[in-house]
């Protein structure tokens, strides 16, 4: 039998916002490691001094985790395609003028205008994803939205390093910046309004915000699922982010690039991880005991490299393992979403994100408060990485099993 023309513009349309709404994400995502790609170059360019640079670069963040919860309201009252057009645009606009300027503030205003614009990417492709395909295929594209996310920067990072060292961190901004304008042009031009309860939606936006956050926020389900994920994602940004590194070449005397090179291993398990973790619940029709097995896997990992005296090889390899169980911390996302009716969908995803993203703030500075405490020993502060996703693991336990009718597909 074949498929009607409507059904097949319809796939068509729900792979092009597919498309867009991951480019949307990789690009974001590039935008916010820029930065790091040549810290002193760009901090003496505008004349700061580590700390000033440091301000400057997280600008983007005391925007991005707030406006999460904002796009997710969004989302569900007004549909995506007008904020990946116009967040696209911003993004794309930041990365330009902080090429484009010399003057620190000019360029701290292009970092909030990024954040902000990047703000919009990842919630609305899940949001896309929800809307567009049926409700047996979340788990999987949401877990390969978050693998381009880490696949692009992980590659990107390495192409981009060797890009500014021939032709200048100004020239990879602007290059990026462009990248970001032609997914502005693309979702102008071709991302198209899924059929979605926002279609239809008439309450006055103050109503609408009420009745959603106190859909949400006063749902103990999704607290528990929001709290499971911020743990069970912590090591990604505190580990993997930020002092898995340090720990490697302190605590376990390796080298910096063979350190880097050893953390860089959470990065691709995670982007393989959050694929298979996505296409086996989706194929279990299964999410939470995945969720539980993934995040005890995970920790042992984390235990593993921490405190066994393990070759440099077997510790990249327990790493990729780590960041593969790792991935299936995305589940969390359709456990949520799943757990409610579908036009708060957004702002249900949004706020896991949010929670998500306010632990790894949090978590960052703690572990170097506990390392300076036990006067640097990294191993030990950094033993709160396994704690935590074992925490996760016994909290998803308890939460229970429940699929919102909006949410059982009608087998179209
Ligand atoms: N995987 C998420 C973060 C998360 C939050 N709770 C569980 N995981 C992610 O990568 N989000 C992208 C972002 O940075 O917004």
């Amino acid at each position: 039998m074949t498929a009607a023309p409507g059904q097949l513009a319809a796939t068509r349309a729900a792979w092009i916002a597919f498309v867009i709404g991951s480019g949307f994400f990789l690009f974001e995502f590039v935008a916010r490691i820029e930065p790091s790609l040549d810290t002193t170059a760009i901090a003496s360019f505008f004349g700061l001094t580590k700390s000033g640079f440091g301000t400057l670069s997280s600008l983007f963040f005391w925007i991005y985790a707030p406006m999460q919860i904002v796009v997710g309201l969004l989302l569900d009252r007004f549909g995506a395609r007008k904020f990946i057009v116009g967040g696209s645009l911003c993004c794309a606009a930041g990365v330009l003028l902080f090429a484009a300027t010399s003057v620190a503030g000019v360029a701290a205003a292009g970092r909030v205008l990024t954040g902000f614009g990047a703000s919009f990417a990842f919630v609305s492709a899940l949001w896309l994803v929800n809307h567009w395909f049926a409700p047996e295929r979340f788990a999987l594209l949401s877990g390969a939205v978050n693998a381009t996310g880490m696949v692009g920067a992980a590659i990107g990072a390495v192409l981009l390093s060797d890009l500014v060292g021939t032709a200048g961190w100004r020239t990879v901004f602007i290059g990026s910046g462009l990248a970001g304008l032609g997914i502005f042009v693309a979702a102008l031009l071709f991302l198209r309004e899924p059929h979605s309860p926002a279609s239809e939606a008439d309450t006055g936006a103050v109503e609408h915000v009420r009745q959603s956050l106190a859909m949400v926020m006063g749902n103990g389900r999704a607290w528990a699922i929001a709290v499971t994920g911020m743990l069970y994602y912590l090591p990604v940004n505190v580990y993997a982010g930020l002092w898995g590194t340090t720990e490697l070449v302190t605590d376990h005397h390796r080298a910096q690039i063979t350190a880097e090179t050893i953390v860089s291993m959470v990065f691709w398990g995670m982007a393989l991880g959050s694929v298979f973790g996505g296409w086996l619940s989706d194929r279990l029709g299964h999410r939470k005991y995945l969720v539980l097995g993934g995040a005890v896997l995970t920790a042992l990992a984390y235990l593993a490299v921490l405190y066994l005296p393990l070759p440099a090889f077997t510790e990249g390899a327990v790493l990729l393992a780590g960041g593969f169980f790792g991935g299936f911390q995305m589940l969390t996302f359709a456990m949520a979403k799943e757990g409610m009716a579908n036009d708060v969908a957004g702002t249900t995803v949004a706020f896991v994100n949010m929670i998500g993203i306010a632990g790894a703030l949090v978590f960052q500075p703690l572990v170097g408060f506990l390392a300076d405490a036990t006067g640097g020993n990294f191993t030990l502060a950094l033993a709160t990485m396994p704690a935590c996703v074992a925490l996760a693991a016994l909290i998803v336990l308890f939460v229970p099993e429940y699929r919102h009718p909006d949410h059982v597909s009608d087998g179209t």
